[in-house]
């Protein structure tokens, strides 16, 4: 199936441009290629790399309907990329190019290898990473407040994401202090919203994704994910404190329908 889809990726970005497939999710597939679409190959872009990312047809859909699907989701995900980005502190992927008729997202790539061999730099691996020897360490706090503040400036901004998982928390190594820089991706799901509700469910995701793989440090890790989120708000005077006691108690109603759920099955 997925030298299928990489065949006809190739047919829609030309065979002189070579990819290869990093991840085949539920929604995408996703390819790096060290080519930009727009630029020359020169010292500007020698040794980058850039994603692809291409939505399949769906051969259970009506053609018509999966036509339609997909360009409605490709384009929804390029057009709030490219709103996100204009958030000042915000930090998401730059859209490099979008063939919607196709289904394809160039988009900029983001984040590296762990070092100890630990795995790509996502949150997940991250903690991981640090589980073993200092799980609490300042590196540690400091990225997950660093994870708190980003999502905060997504909600403050009304805006959602959908899929708040630690895989789609990049983190990349910091030019300037000794630290890395969380950046959030995968915005397939993610919308323009001003529901506290909404925003408690992605509080809520993360959360469970912490939890799950993290437990026995999740508290503390979930409390400093928190502790930066309510900073961003803080800082927005009286106004920014009552969205934020509104957002927290959804947050707490969200996660005790989820226990409920749990328990009953
Ligand atoms: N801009 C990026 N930079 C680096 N890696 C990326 C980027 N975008 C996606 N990836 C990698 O590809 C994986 C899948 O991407 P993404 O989550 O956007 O697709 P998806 O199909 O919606 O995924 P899933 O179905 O698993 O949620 C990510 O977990 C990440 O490892």
């Amino acid at each position: 199936m997925s030298e299928e889809i990489t065949g006809q990726v190739r047919t829609y970005v030309t065979d002189n441009i070579p990819i290869t497939l990093i991840s085949q999710g539920a929604e995408a597939v996703v390819y790096t290629t060290p080519i930009h679409p727009y630029l020359p190959i020169d010292d500007s872009t020698k040794g980058e790399k850039y994603i692809i990312k291409y939505r399949p047809h769906k051969r259970y859909r009506h053609p018509s309907i999966d036509q339609a699907l997909t360009k409605h989701r490709t384009v929804g995900e390029a057009r709030l990329l490219s709103k996100l980005s204009q958030i000042e502190g915000l930090q998401v992927p730059k859209l490099i190019a979008c063939d919607v008729y196709n289904g394809c997202l160039w988009l900029e790539f983001l984040g590296q290898d762990l070092p100890q061999g630990a795995g790509f730099s996502n949150l997940k691996n991250f903690l991981w990473m640090h589980a073993a020897n200092d799980p609490y360490s300042n590196v540690v706090r400091e990225t997950l407040l660093k994870v708190g503040h980003q999502i905060g400036l997504l909600h403050w901004n009304n805006y959602t994401h959908g899929d708040l998982t630690s895989s789609n928390i990049v983190l990349v190594r910091s030019q300037i202090v000794d630290g890395w820089e969380p950046h959030l991706i995968d915005f397939g799901l993610g919308s323009v919203s001003s529901m506290v509700e909404d925003k408690g469910v992605d509080l809520y995701v993360l959360e469970r994704a912490i939890m799950s793989t993290h437990s026995e440090f999740a508290d503390k890790y979930n409390a400093w994910i928190i502790e930066g989120f309510s900073n961003v708000y803080k800082l927005q005077g009286k106004a920014g404190q009552k969205k934020l006691d509104e957002l927290l108690k959804r947050f707490a109603e969200v996660r005790m329908r989820g226990r409920k759920r749990t328990m009953i099955g």
